[in-house]
């Protein structure tokens, strides 16, 4: 029965279809974009479903041979089967089907059409993507990953895709510099936040090539683009994945894929000296996590442990470093990273900082910020400085290093770490993992920032200009604990899981340089009384 509303161009559709063995009232609502089955016998429990046009995946006739034994009793079935997004637990999104069937042939065949009209319609969701896949990644799962979890998902939902496999590292960045990536709606990488972080700077890097952009110029303004970057979690940490969908699940990220959903990100550059070094979009850390790192990546044989068994050894040793932290702090409207809410779907903060961006591109108003606003300064000992355009939660951590942070907000939080004794340094590592406030302690100093400097002690000692190379890794007992064997050398930088070696940094926030296929953490997401 198809009935107009309301003198409206589109009827809506209304059929007593099958489902299962009984008749339901089956309603395909244009105007609202939903699908919905209803048990015409209300006594029983259940029987509303609904499902928004823009979380179906894909509609398909169904084989009458593939179902069970029922069929074969009808003389003609027709049936269609709709994919759609069920939410589970823990932000975790399904797969789920539902198969309705009637004997009239032309009425299936209505359905069908009015529902891939339907997602037709939705106009943000990929065509074409180009896929790397990290074998070595994490548990070194990465290719079964995207085979058997991911790879049918884009084929129902008919994405088409060219898979590169990577080869050595770097492949995936430096072919983005080769290929046609404008053909492509998105760029898909399987791996960890290292993965990601490759693919990212052979992206944002082919753009500022095509565009004329120096990125060593610390000041030049990054073109923005709208390919997006699915993450398909197959690494150690996961933490860009976590943070930016609420769950590190393969399945979850390539159904946020196929819907086409966008999340603008915040990146960082990093540069010293009039040289670009590198971007970043989560951590950014001298010291504890620099240190982890580098002890790490020597022990990738250990797979994914290795960074408990660095983590400890780093906590052990506990070096602390020495240096000058120089800050620009972020407009007061941007919130604090003391604030109680956080950053999820629909964030008010990153759509007011959105609105913001586009006026200042609209009149061209990049006014020098430097030159208006007082920088700040902080010289002393720190065990950790993390810088984060992100939570950073992870499975580690689910609620990450900041955990107020924004996704898109066009501000770092800059975490400084005095150096305090290991048993108040575990006290402030255990607050990760639990719910007390990490900031809460007079070691601990945490700001909303948008551009700051570190310089290691070494470099100020030795003159800016580094002559002896070798004073670059020397290092000496500490004078203040002769018996605690901890060193004053250099660290280095865990810039997104890359280690970065550098004495100084000069740190840029870029607001929503690019777009992830993400919607952010949502809120409430596994409401049953909403979604069937
Ligand atoms: C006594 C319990 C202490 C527990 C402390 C837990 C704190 C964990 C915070 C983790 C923040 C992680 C930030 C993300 C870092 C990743 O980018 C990076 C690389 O990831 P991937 O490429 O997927 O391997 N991971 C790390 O640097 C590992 C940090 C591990 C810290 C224990
Ligand atoms: N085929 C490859 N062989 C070796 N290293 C690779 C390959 N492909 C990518 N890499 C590099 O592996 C590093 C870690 O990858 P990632 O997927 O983040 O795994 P993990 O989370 O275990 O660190 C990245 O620096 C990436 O550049
Ligand atoms: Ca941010």
């Amino acid at each position: 029965m198809e009935e107009p509303v309301g003198g409206r161009r589109r009827p809506r559709l209304v059929s007593s279809l099958a489902l299962g063995q009984r008749a339901w009232e089956v309603t395909l609502e244009w105007e609202r974009g939903l699908l919905s089955w209803r048990d015409p016998q209300p006594r029983r429990r259940g029987g509303n479903c609904f499902v928004p046009a823009s979380e179906i995946i894909a509609v398909e006739e169904t084989d009458k041979k593939c179902t069970s034994g029922k069929w074969e009793k009808m003389a003609k079935p027709h049936a269609f089967t709709v994919y759609y997004v069920k939410r589970a637990q823990k932000h975790r999104w399904r797969c789920r089907e539902v198969t309705f069937w009637c004997i009239d042939e032309q009425l299936c065949n209505q359905w069908i059409q009015a529902l891939k009209e339907l997602l037709e319609l939705q106009k943000s969701r990929p065509k074409q993507l180009l896929v790397y896949i990290n074998p070595y990644g994490g548990k070194r799962q990465g290719k079964r990953i995207y085979e058997q979890k991911v790879a049918p998902l884009f084929s129902l939902a008919s994405i088409s895709t060219d898979v590169v496999i990577t080869e050595h590292a770097n492949h995936a960045k430096d072919n983005l510099f080769e290929v046609n990536v404008y053909k492509y709606d998105g760029i898909v990488c399987v791996g960890g936040d290292g993965m990601f972080s490759e693919v990212m700077h052979g992206l944002i890097g082919r753009i500022q090539k095509d565009s004329g952009i120096d990125q060593n110029n610390p000041k030049a303004p990054l073109v923005q683009n709208n390919i997006r970057i699915g993450i398909i979690p197959a690494g150690s940490t996961d933490c860009i994945c976590y943070a930016t969908v609420g769950v590190a699940d393969p399945v979850t990220s390539a159904l946020h894929i196929i819907l086409g959903d966008s999340q603008p990100l915040d990146v960082s550059s990093i540069h010293h000296n009039n040289a670009f070094l590198k971007y970043t979009v989560s951590l950014l850390g001298y010291g504890f996590y620099g240190d982890i790192l580098k002890d790490s990546e020597k022990k990738r044989w250990m797979g994914t442990i290795r960074y408990d068994f660095s983590g400890f050894k780093t906590f052990l040793s506990h070096h602390y470093y020495e240096g000058t932290v120089s800050f620009l702090p972020a407009k007061p409207t941007l919130g604090s990273p003391r604030d109680k809410n956080r950053c999820r779907t629909g964030c008010y903060i990153c759509s007011h900082s959105k609105q913001q961006l586009e006026e200042q591109q609209n009149y061209g108003s990049e006014h020098n910020e430097d030159e208006e606003e007082d920088w700040k300064v902080i010289k002393g000992k720190f065990l950790a400085i993390n810088a984060v355009n992100m939570s950073c939660a992870c499975p580690r951590s689910p609620k990450g290093l900041s955990p107020a942070a924004h996704l898109a907000d066009g501000s770092i939080d800059l975490i400084i770490v005095r150096k305090c004794s290991r048993f108040s340094f575990l006290r402030y590592l255990v607050r990760h993992t639990n719910q007390d406030d990490q900031f809460d302690f007079t070691f601990v100093e945490v700001y909303r920032v948008k551009k700051f400097q570190f310089t290691s002690k070494h470099l100020e000692d030795n003159d800016s200009d580094v002559k002896d190379i070798g004073k670059r890794h020397f290092s000496q007992f500490c004078s203040d604990h002769p018996t605690c064997c901890c060193t004053l050398s250099n660290s280095i930088w865990n810039c997104d899981g890359e280690t970065l070696d550098s004495l100084a940094v000069e740190v840029r926030v870029h607001c929503q340089l690019i777009k992830l296929f993400a919607r952010g953490i949502e809120e409430n997401s596994n409401d049953e009384a909403i979604y069937c």
